[in-house]
């Protein structure tokens, strides 16, 4: 079969998931209102990288739009580790504050498995302290991280049931690659997952109903990689300058050759990045309805 009479993908349209995940979280923040209640998420940014101060506008914006309050902190790169366990202390005892995050990554003089372990379990929202990370490789309904349940919802509404499939997982990071691999392991998939010393990779990816890339590196799989009829979700966001000097977004996957083989990929832009968001924002959520849930049932003693 030749390119031409190949059928191209369907495109996965991560706005479109991430509007009804919002639409939900507005619902919900509505229902809390009625109570008195209005969740809070705070954002930390520390450092000036030009990504993160545009990832961070972009959470606050969407939490202001479904009814989360957000309280962002900035600081520059020469903010002291024991100033950032500081402001995390103050926030786990604020009751106005159901859900911090502290964007990654945090400046080389800071050391981030101590800031996140310093962040209430209950006001985790990205799944990264230790407890909430056990909690999902036990199966447990702990707070995930938001990226790889991101991709999750949007396997599970291409392709119905998971369970039995072959998914392997390209890049084993402790934000993106390994929950997504305990999240598909959860639903039953046989999964694998390639690093940077995997032999033979592309022989391995090749046998897998379901692909996830999360690498960091632009454009890396090709159609090489692809079984025939595969789902590919495509984590990677990688600036590129063109010619002309402006940039471009672009995935971890060749969106060109994989489209012409897989049954189902997600673009760059407009799939899995505004699936975090809206999950950040589901998980705000659940985060405050756990944290009221036992407000009360302390009351009862
Ligand atoms: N859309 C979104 O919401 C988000 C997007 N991202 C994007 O996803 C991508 C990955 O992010 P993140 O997980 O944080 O990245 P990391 O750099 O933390 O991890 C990259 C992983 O890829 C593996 N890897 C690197 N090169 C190769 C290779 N040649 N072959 C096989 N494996 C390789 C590394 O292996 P090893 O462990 O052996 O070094 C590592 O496990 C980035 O583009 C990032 O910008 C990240 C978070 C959210
Ligand atoms: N503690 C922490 N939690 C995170 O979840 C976290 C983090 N740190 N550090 C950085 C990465 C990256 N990340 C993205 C979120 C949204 C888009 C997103 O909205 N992307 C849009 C495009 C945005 C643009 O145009 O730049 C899209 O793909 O359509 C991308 C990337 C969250 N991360
Ligand atoms: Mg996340």
């Amino acid at each position: 079969m030749s390119a031409q009479e190949t059928t191209a993908a369907t495109l996965i349209d991560g706005r479109a998931c991430a509007e009804r995940v919002l639409a939900d979280v507005e619902r919900q923040s509505q229902a809390l209102r009625q109570e008195g209640i209005t969740p809070g998420l705070a954002v930390v940014l520390v450092g000036e990288d030009p990504a993160s101060q545009v990832y961070v506008r972009n959470k606050m914006r969407k939490a202001e739009a479904v009814g989360i309050r957000s309280f962002e902190y900035r600081f520059d790169d020469t903010l002291k580790q024991a100033e950032l366990l500081t402001l995390l202390a103050k926030l786990n005892a604020d009751p106005e504050i159901n859900g911090i995050l502290v964007q990654l990554p945090l400046p080389a003089t800071i050391d981030e498995h101590a800031v996140l372990q310093a962040i209430d379990p209950r006001k985790d929202v990205d799944g990264f302290h230790v407890e909430n990370v056990g909690g999902l490789i036990q199966g447990r309904d702990a707070l995930a991280p938001c990226t790889p349940t991101g991709c999750l919802q949007l396997l599970k509404q291409q392709c119905g049931d998971l369970a039995g499939k072959h998914a392997v997982v390209i890049g084993r990071s402790n934000i993106v690659g390994k929950p997504m691999a305990a999240l598909l392991l959860a639903e039953h998939c046989s999964v694998s997952v390639i690093h940077s010393r995997s032999v033979a990779p592309e022989a391995l990816a090749r046998q897998a109903d379901i692909v996830v890339v999360a690498v960091g590196r632009p454009e890396m799989v090709d159609a090489r990689w692809i079984k025939p009829g595969a789902v590919v979700i495509d984590v990677g966001i990688n600036r590129r300058q063109q010619h002309d000097g402006k940039t471009r977004l672009v995935g971890d996957v060749d969106f060109a050759s994989v489209a012409l083989i897989a049954s189902a990929i997600t673009p760059v832009p407009g799939g899995v990045g505004p699936m975090t968001i809206a999950l950040l924002m589901h998980n705000t959520l659940k985060a405050t309805r756990l944290q009221h849930a036992s407000a009360e049932s302390l009351a009862l003693f």
